[in-house]
């Protein structure tokens, strides 16, 4: 099998309610993949499943052909699976260089010792330089975090995830509460993302949806419903049904 990463059957129950059903789905290297889905659609739960932030009812996660599943979270970081949050998670009174490099050297097992060690380090400092300027962050790299715009901050979440060095990167809506104007920032940051990595972004922006995926996957009520090319995706009936019934749902309780 060539697929990098995949989940097979994945299930997971809420007391009644069946919030992932038999979900399977593989990636393999270099991906570009959107997952979609109207509110409450299982897309976050799906995360939690893949990053083991919480356990299937039933199913098996795959990477590297390695099962996975009885895995918790920081073993799967440490093999690669990384993700980023809907919410920024990020301490205000430290710089975007700091985050990275603290990052850096948590992979590495050396962040125990004194940050201001390393910040000089040139092995260190000159990968955390690439990491930030791919994302166009150097110029506020020794701002603190809570002076940067929130576009920044976004993409600092991404910057503290490549330096962990993932072999599969899922974001969750990476432009969430970032101003329109700030969203191609964004845009261009993750078109310069490493191209071996698997990358599965979770996203309601339909512009950006379609500009950076290949393949979309759409969920509904925990099940995928439709798999294919973005192009196909707004004419599908299953789709559009999907979305309708969820507006409509929304309506009757507005
Ligand atoms: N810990 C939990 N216990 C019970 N129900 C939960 C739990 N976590 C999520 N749910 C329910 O599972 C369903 C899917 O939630 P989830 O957050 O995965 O959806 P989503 O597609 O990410 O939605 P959104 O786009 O709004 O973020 C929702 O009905 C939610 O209320």
């Amino acid at each position: 099998m060539s697929d990098l990463f995949r989940v097979e059957g994945l299930t997971k129950n809420f007391g009644g309610l069946a919030v992932s059903r038999n979900i399977s789905l593989s990636m393999s290297a270099g991906e570009r993949l959107a997952l979609i889905g109207p509110n409450g659609a299982g897309k976050t739960t799906f995360v939690n499943l893949v990053t083991g932030q919480i356990r299937p009812s039933s199913g098996r996660v795959v990477l590297n052909g390695e099962d996975i599943t009885r895995l918790g979270a920081v073993p799967r970081v440490r093999k690669g699976l990384i993700r980023t949050f809907q919410v920024t998670r990020l301490f205000s009174q430290i710089t975007p260089e700091e985050h990275v490099t603290l990052t850096v050297l948590q992979r590495e097992g050396r962040a125990a010792r004194i940050l201001s060690r390393f910040t000089g380090n040139s092995e260190v400092s000159g990968e955390v330089e690439s990491i930030l300027s791919a994302l166009g962050l150097l110029d506020v790299a020794r701002r603190k975090v809570g002076e940067i715009a929130y576009g920044q901050q976004r993409l600092l979440e991404i910057g503290i995830a490549l330096a962990l060095r993932p072999k599969v990167l899922l974001l969750d809506e990476p432009a969430a509460g970032v101003p329109s104007s700030d969203t191609p920032r964004i845009e261009q940051a993750l078109e310069r993302l490493p191209p071996s990595l698997a990358v599965l972004m979770i996203e309601h922006d339909m512009d950006l949806v379609f500009r950076f995926a290949k393949r979309v996957v759409v969920l509904a009520a925990g099940e995928i419903i439709f798999e294919g090319l973005p192009a196909d995706v707004a004419a599908n009936e299953k789709v559009r049904e999907a979305y309708l019934g969820n507006y409509a749902h929304a309506r009757s309780i507005a």
